[in-house]
């Protein structure tokens, strides 16, 4: 039997943050904003979320000075090299992140793992978020987590299509983007704030969360056009872009993980499908699994495993939000994606 830390060396690698690697990101995020401070201080400045200020980099709002920030985002988009075999997994925050990518991990790495110890897969130790790297901490992060070179790589982020990088475009690689019911997300965002371990920032009510949220003021909004964006590029190329769901992944998920095993060339032989090894990949990264699994420990600090486990259902939102909420919720999207083939 193959175990730790022999059989999967990539993951565990990047498995525990330890004071040295936060030490290094503060100094390399020190770095990128004495480089960029003076070009974003001229940009668009709003209070936001949590009452911190945000400022709108091509359109999109970001918080400062953190691993989610402008810094870090101007800094992928001008640095960043991809590779025409990568896969990247875009999203909103709070539309299904952490599942999506759990989801793409274990299709693409499920042959790698096959004879191993279920109880040692890595989405049985880690978060997914250590899986599948954001670039967004990748770009400032002391352990890279692919420094053996995996083919494919697979990274994740919340940068808009407009600011991606250069070279993810055209490299011709694949990339999955999924959506979410806005105000699904939007309920999810005033959990997650609200629950970020580190007391200095305020607490917000769901009505200051939507106000927040409407207005784009969070990190990498507005969730409307972040949306329409890879939706039309998806359009315009289906083959290398994929428009998922949250809602539409919660139903029958099986099937619609094998068509995402298509989409990114690893499709499943009828071999797998007959063992059972698909319906073994959604239950692997089914919500209360990945739940039990990161029950303790912190994915960052300030940040615990958990906070990115909370219901995960659809059509939530209507314990939280008030008819009056709901109504301005519906006009805006409606507005927005109005013609678009985008129903949740
Ligand atoms: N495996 C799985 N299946 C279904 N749903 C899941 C899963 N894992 C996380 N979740 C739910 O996703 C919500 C968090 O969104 P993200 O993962 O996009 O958050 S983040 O952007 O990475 O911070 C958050 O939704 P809410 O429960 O509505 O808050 C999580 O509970």
């Amino acid at each position: 039997m193959n175990i730790l830390p022999m059989s999967i060396p990539d993951v565990s690698l990047a498995s525990k943050p330890n004071s040295d690697d936060e030490e290094h990101e503060k100094k390399i995020l020190t770095l990128l904003s004495d480089r960029y401070k003076e070009k974003f201080t001229k940009f668009p400045r709003e209070k936001g979320w949590m009452s911190e200020d945000v400022y709108m980099y091509q359109g999109f709002w970001y918080i400062t000075d953190h691993a989610f920030s402008i810094e870090t985002v101007i800094a992928v988009q001008e640095s960043f090299q991809a590779q025409s075999t990568d896969i990247y997994i875009v999203t909103q925050p709070k539309c299904g992140t952490t599942w999506i990518k759990a989801l793409v991990f274990a299709i693409v790495n499920r042959t790698k793992y096959k004879n191993i110890n279920p109880l040692n897969h890595p989405l049985k130790l880690y978060n997914p978020h250590k899986c599948v790297p954001f670039l967004e901490t990748e770009i400032i992060s002391n352990v890279p987590t692919y420094v053996h070179g995996n083919s494919p790589r697979l990274f994740s982020s919340h940068i808009p299509y407009r600011t991606l990088p250069k070279s993810i475009l055209e490299s011709g690689c694949r990339l999955v983007y999924m959506c979410r019911n806005p105000k699904d997300a939007l309920v999810s965002w005033f959990y997650f704030a609200n629950k970020l371990t580190d007391k200095s920032r305020t607490q917000m009510t769901i009505g200051e969360m939507l106000n927040v949220f409407v207005k784009g003021f969070l990190p990498y909004g507005p969730y409307w056009d972040h949306v329409k964006e890879y939706h039309k590029a998806s359009s315009e190329d289906p083959t290398k872009i994929l428009f998922l769901t949250y809602e539409d992944m919660k139903v029958d998920t099986a099937s619609k993980v094998k068509r995402l095993a298509e989409f990114l060339g690893f499709p499943f032989t009828e071999k797998e499908v007959a063992n059972g090894v698909v319906d073994e990949i959604v239950t692997l990264c089914s919500f209360e699994i990945l739940k039990e699994v990161n029950k303790n420990g912190d994915y960052r600090k300030g940040m615990a495993n958990n906070t990115f486990f909370r219901e995960g259902k659809v059509g939530g939102w209507r314990n939280y939000l008030t008819n009056e909420m709901t109504q301005i919720m519906d006009d805006i999207t409606m507005e927005k994606f109005h013609g678009l083939d985008i129903s949740f």
